[in-house]
């Protein structure tokens, strides 16, 4: 489901190296981070920090708008998922001449009481950006909103995937397509590569990787 190009590796493997280089990824083994799925995890990789880098946010924005023209040519508004898909949707957007949209992981409870912002119709054909995926459920729940509004759900694009197997299967189910810009195990190879992290680390992570779920239990 989640899928790269030719050009897509080398892209790939570009952004985990900016992502290394701007300190987005942290490893607390002992002092686990909890997730906004609750599950607690030795990893975290703040994408947000790209914003602040014009060079990084840039080769994203790049990267998410080839992977618009020669996938969804047919895309009419690009829709970022907040908060964190939110600034690389609106540099997506102003890359292509697309208007922009953004989703709220739930509606205001005041004002017009909106999900979603800006201004759409029944029927257009929408492409979700979002800059990291876990267990993928922020994304469809933007989905699934953007759906109920009436628009069409082309894809679901992100910088970075855990590339959990239950994450792509809840994508497929709902039968929209991933494509991120980089990934966990592209991520783990450079972090080697750079010395950004010992063969220990990479051995924890590959086991926690394999186990969040368990990994997450023993520190609950
Ligand atoms: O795939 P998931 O398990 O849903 O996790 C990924 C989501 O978690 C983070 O957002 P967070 O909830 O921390 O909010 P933010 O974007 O407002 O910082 C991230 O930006 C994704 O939206
Ligand atoms: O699942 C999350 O909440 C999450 C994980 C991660 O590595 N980075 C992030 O911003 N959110």
């Amino acid at each position: 489901m989640t899928r790269q190009t030719a050009n897509g590796a080398e892209l790939s493997r570009e952004i985990a190296r900016r992502l290394l280089a701007i300190h987005a990824v942290e490893l607390r083994p002992n002092d686990p981070f909890t997730w906004s799925s609750g599950l607690k995890s030795p990893i975290y990789c703040d994408n947000r920090l790209t914003m602040s880098y014009p060079e990084v946010r840039g080769l994203i924005a790049d990267g998410f708008a080839s992977i618009i023209r020669e996938r969804y040519p047919e895309c009419e508004a690009v829709a970022g998922i907040a908060t964190g898909g939110i600034p690389h949707a609106a540099w997506t957007a102003e890359r292509l001449g697309l208007p922009m949209l953004y989703v709220r992981d739930k509606a205001k409870g005041h004002g017009k009481t909106n999900q979603i912002e800006g201004a759409f119709r029944p029927g257009q054909k929408v492409v979700l950006i979002e800059d990291l995926v876990s267990t993928g459920g922020s994304s469809l729940r933007a989905a699934v909103a953007v759906r109920d509004a009436g628009c069409e759900v082309l894809g679901t694009i992100a910088i970075f995937t855990y590339e959990f197997p239950q994450a792509e299967a809840a994508f497929a189910e709902q039968g929209i397509p991933l494509q991120t810009l980089s990934s966990y195990s592209v991520l783990l190879e450079a972090a080697l590569e750079a010395g950004s992290i010992t063969e220990e680390d990479a051995a924890l992570l590959r086991g926690w990787k394999n186990d969040p779920e368990g990994y997450s239990r023993r520190f609950a």
